[in-house]
């Protein structure tokens, strides 16, 4: 009787069945779409349980900052993650990391590096070396965008966090990075892997077992991963022992701490963690460019007529090119990134609306439903940069994308403000600079992308054709 009843205050959400829960109704895909289905049944709060486990699916925003940010102290556990960082070796990443001390420290560290502005503003020269790379290789080789785009974020990044220079498109850093986060996408997608998480237990089964070839796939991926986050710190650490160190994020940490004498195994392992992590943006930025050749063109007015024809943007200009900062809300709200963002927990039992959320409870945000919101955003699959223009301040604020699109409270992304930048820069260069065309085929007719969009909860690709052998 009592737990029917507590249970009558749960939130509302689809019927489950005994055992699995909901878990026949979860797609392995695309489960934002499934989530919205949801609401237009549900609501914006919606419950529904993986096996045993509680699952809280918020689909606005509203919600999303009563839970999320006005209730931070409660609601910024992550669930146990236990396939990402017991089996594949995630778990120095504090981004995946249970809320505690180990992951205030390290947010501590990063946010000295990605919020402060002083810290922000120091890492312009390398942000305008890479993206003179970055337009010499796109007017170079135009077809292979995508990889001047992954090896852009990815220069950044390093640079800013290691201290290291990508030397060429074969970088080993590089090439190493890109390996782990594609192994751990692909072991992870198996569903014997989602499992784990539910069922801990079946972490123990042996990789020789007949049937366990995800656990021997999850083995590759998690040395890949252990490479990917030592080879990078054992280099600095020489370099800061040997006196050759650039300055950089991970060196001024293992600095102090050899100053200090602190530089204990638990706190390397800690440093490494942090240093772990803007294509996607750029790449949603050529398809929307290539679908709709008006909003460059009104770009590229607008850059003649502010910047001329004689210097690239810098980051100061920002504020007088109004127009491309609608672009890139769009391009933010068109295709976010991160459309489930990362799943937070509840650790008590929450009251809310009248609903009884229990303590426990994996919380899902719906980020993709906030950015179909008819009432900030109508015709919301139209990309419509222009939706942005003519606002009050109230108004600009309260539809901004970035409110919502770097997810909430105290696990809001800390490298929002760079990301933000980094795609200022890298679109304003490209459109002060290149034009940009659809392909053609053999037949020379033009050829026409479709807007697709890849799912995932980390990941979210346009898929767009590839170029064919025009040149743009
Ligand atoms: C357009 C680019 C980006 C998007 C859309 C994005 C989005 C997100 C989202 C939705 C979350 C989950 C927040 C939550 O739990 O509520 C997150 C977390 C995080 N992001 Fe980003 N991010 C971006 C770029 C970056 C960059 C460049 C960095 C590194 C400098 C970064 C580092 C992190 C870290 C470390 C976390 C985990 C924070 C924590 O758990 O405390 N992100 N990001």
């Amino acid at each position: 009787w009592w737990s029917k009843n507590s249970d009558r205050r749960l939130p509302p959400g689809p019927r489950p069945i005994l055992f699995l829960g909901n878990v026949h109704q979860f797609p392995a895909e695309f489960q934002h779409k499934t989530f919205s289905e949801w609401r237009k049944q549900h609501g914006d709060l919606v419950f529904a349980r993986l096996f045993q486990s509680k699952a809280i699916i918020v689909n606005s925003l509203c919600v999303a900052q009563d839970l999320l940010e006005k209730r931070s102290a409660v609601a910024s556990d992550r669930p146990p993650m236990i396939f990402l960082n017991d089996v594949l070796g995630w778990d120095s990443d504090f981004g995946f990391m249970r809320y505690g001390e180990r992951w205030r420290m390290q947010r501590k560290w990063t946010h000295l590096a990605f919020e402060k502005q002083a810290a922000l503003k120091s890492y312009s020269p390398v942000q305008y070396r890479e993206r003179a790379k970055l337009l010499s290789a796109l007017l170079k080789h135009p077809k292979d965008y995508r990889e001047h785009y992954q090896r852009f974020a990815a220069a950044l990044i390093m640079e800013i966090t290691y201290g290291y220079t990508l030397v060429s498109d074969d970088d080993e850093f590089f090439r190493r990075t890109q390996h782990a986060i594609q192994l751990t996408l692909n072991v992870g997608g198996a569903a014997a892997a989602s499992l784990i998480d539910f069922f801990p237990i079946i972490k123990h089964v042996p990789a020789w077992l007949p049937g366990a070839g995800f656990m021997r796939d999850a083995l590759v991926a998690r040395k890949a991963v252990r490479e990917h986050i030592d080879i990078p710190y054992n280099a600095v650490k020489y370099d800061v022992i040997s006196g050759q160190a650039k300055s950089s994020f991970v060196s001024s940490l293992i600095a102090q701490h050899l100053k200090n004498d602190t530089l204990t195994p638990y706190i390397e392992e800690e440093i490494k963690g942090s240093a772990s992590g803007l294509y996607i943006v750029l790449t949603t930025f050529i398809l929307a460019m290539v679908l709709h050749p008006d909003v460059y063109k009104k770009a590229q007015e607008e850059i003649d007529q502010v910047i001329g024809h004689s210097r690239l943007p810098n980051l100061e200009d920002r504020e007088l090119l109004p127009y491309i900062e609608c672009i890139i809300k769009e391009l933010f709200r068109w295709n976010p990134p991160s459309p489930l963002g990362l799943p937070h927990s509840l650790t008590e039992d929450q009251e809310y609306n009248g609903y009884n959320l229990p303590g426990g409870a994996i919380v899902f945000t719906n980020i993709w439903q906030m950015t179909q919101d008819t009432e900030f955003y109508p015709e919301p699959e139209k990309f419509r940069p222009e939706r942005f223009q003519k606002m009050d301040n109230d108004t600009a604020k309260r539809t901004d994308p970035r409110r919502f699109i770097f997810g909430f409270g105290r696990r809001i992304c800390p490298g929002r403000h760079f990301a933000d930048t980094n795609a200022w820069l890298g679109i304003t260069s490209i459109v002060a600079t290149l034009d940009i065309c659809k392909a053609r085929d053999i037949n020379n007719n033009e050829i026409t992308p479709g807007a697709f969009f890849s799912h995932g909860i980390v990941r979210y690709d346009p898929c767009i054709e590839r170029l064919g052998d025009s040149t743009c």
